[in-house]
């Protein structure tokens, strides 16, 4: 249209009626990140413009690019497009993660901060923490002992690690039907990740009509509601009996803050079953895949492991096991962690943002209603930021001068600006709690005698998140035995 032909939108590859630049997307294969970073770089386009279907798109793939859209330009591109499946997931109340800019988002956001994720709070699971990583130490112990060489489903255990502990932070240990929610979000997960027709071609009845993704999402969003319906009935019974545990769980935290009132906007049942369903959602696969990549970096570099081992050596000093006061000494695991996110940002191009109102970045035109993408994990591999990109190498965060905290804007692995993720603390919390656990009492190999570790397999998948395509498999060996009555 004549407004849209003024605007002088970003540079990007050439395009076909109708589709765009779905073909090329679709030819670079299901690592859209990988095919987009490509194309930037091809297109010298640290801002490029494309158009998937119906819907255009804004890859930032820079760090400047980045802080124009996440600090400079942050009201207008804080809110989010919502796909055909979300907007199902969204149908009986809203919860954070989606939510429309505006004064909904801000109360939620607002608990989520004081209530929900504060370090307080984080703190306060502690125990549940220190018991799960207790369970899976043992675990691996138990097979190591019963069947020594033989490796060990290190993702499995892991998965199911942070399952648990979600689980019981986010609903309490006493939930019986705890296994069939955790099922059904991960289904849930697999329903709504990536983009189904309907949303590439809105304005087609026919891609609606075949694109069965909605009604599946419908049937599985009813079955995990009717869940948490009954999670939170029985929190209740437990609550009017005055049989309420010492520490509360997330539930316990938002049905208090629900009954409380106040607000600029009251809190519904609804916002309260849909908040329960993302805590869940946005921080198990995130978590779980990070650490999974975290072992896998470090069999691919033993120099880096055995270095963290010798200062969980010399700081526990024969401590029997880890706990969360042995962690704040650990500053080589702290960096080996961030070094983990550069390369492995689990969430490649962050949460897709939406344009609320045309504003100029990096002197180009981004027009109202365009989905916005920021690639992170282009900019965390881009030779002008570090040095020796593709090496995964700790000490180069040694100085301290650059952390993920959406300040440092070639960093930034959990986003920036107004909907940066809120859930950093209760990520570090568990992943270092962990990663210490594994290697404090075990050694890790492949398998096989003398198998070279550039043999492991880091083939991506990219789900809701990026994960190992193929399960991490470790024989692990014991360094430090468990205290006998554990
Ligand atoms: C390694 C772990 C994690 C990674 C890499 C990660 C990454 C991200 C990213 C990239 C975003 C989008 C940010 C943006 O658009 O700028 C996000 C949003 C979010 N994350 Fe996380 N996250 C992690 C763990 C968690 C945990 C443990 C929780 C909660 C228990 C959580 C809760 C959320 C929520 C609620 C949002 C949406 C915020 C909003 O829209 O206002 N995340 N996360």
């Amino acid at each position: 249209n004549g407004a849209a032909g003024r605007l002088r939108l970003p540079p990007g590859p050439w395009r076909l009626p109708v589709i765009g630049n779905l073909h090329q997307i679709a030819m670079g294969g299901p690592l859209v990140h990988r095919t987009m970073a490509d194309l930037a770089r091809r297109h010298d386009a640290p801002l490029m413009s494309l158009r998937l279907g119906e819907v255009p798109v804004v890859v930032a793939s820079s760090a400047d690019a980045a802080r124009e859209i996440t600090k400079t330009h942050d009201v207008a591109f804080a809110t989010r497009p919502l796909s055909s499946t979300i907007r199902v997931m969204v149908s009986d109340g809203e919860g954070l993660v989606f939510t429309p800019y505006g004064a909904l988002w801000r109360r939620l956001r607002k608990i989520a901060m004081l209530e929900l994720l504060s370090a307080r709070r984080v703190q306060s699971f502690r125990r549940v923490r220190e018991e799960e990583v207790g369970r899976l130490v043992a675990a691996v112990a138990a097979a190591a002992a019963a069947r020594p060489g033989e490796a060990v489903n290190l993702s499995q255990l892991i998965a199911e690690l942070i399952s648990d502990t979600a689980a019981r932070t986010i609903i309490g240990d006493r939930f019986e039907k705890r296994q069939e929610l955790l099922e059904g979000l991960t289904e849930g997960i697999r329903i709504s990740s990536g983009f189904s027709l309907g949303d590439l071609f809105p304005s087609s009845r026919l891609a609606n009509l075949i694109g069965g993704t909605t009604r599946r999402a419908e049937a599985n969003h009813r079955k995990n509601l009717a869940l948490i319906e009954c999670a939170l009935r029985q929190h209740e019974e437990r609550r009017a009996a005055g049989d309420e545990e010492d520490d509360e769980d997330l539930v316990d935290v938002l049905l208090r803050v629900q009954k409380e009132g106040g607000g600029e906007v009251p809190l519904t049942m609804g916002n309260v079953k849909v908040v329960i369903r993302e805590m869940f959602g946005a921080g198990s696969e995130t978590s779980a895949n990070t650490l999974q990549w975290l072992m896998s970096e470090l069999i691919l570099n033993p120099r880096v492991m055995s270095k963290a081992q010798v200062e969980l050596s010399d700081t526990l000093r024969g401590k029997q096991t880890v706990t969360e006061d042995d962690l704040a000494g650990l500053k080589y695991l702290k960096l080996i962690i961030k070094e983990n996110l550069r390369l492995h940002p689990v969430v490649p191009l962050l949460l897709p943002r939406e344009c609320q109102k045309t504003c100029k970045v990096m002197m180009y035109d981004v027009p109202v209603g365009t989905t916005v993408l920021v690639n992170v994990w282009s900019i965390n591999r881009d030779p002008k930021y570090w040095e020796d990109p593709e090496t995964f190498k700790p000490e180069r965060f040694e100085d301290g001068h650059i952390d993920f905290k959406g300040t440092d804007f070639e960093f930034i692995p959990f986003g920036a600006g107004r909907r940066m993720c809120p859930g950093i603390t209760f990520a570090e919390a568990i992943m270092e709690l962990a990663l210490a656990s594994l290697l404090y009492h075990f050694d890790w190999k492949l398998l096989g005698n003398g198998i070279s570790s550039t043999k492991l397999d880091m083939t991506e998948e990219l789900g809701a998140t990026v994960r190992r395509k193929n399960d991490l498999y470790l024989v692990p060996t014991i360094r430090v035995p468990l205290p006998a009555d554990s």
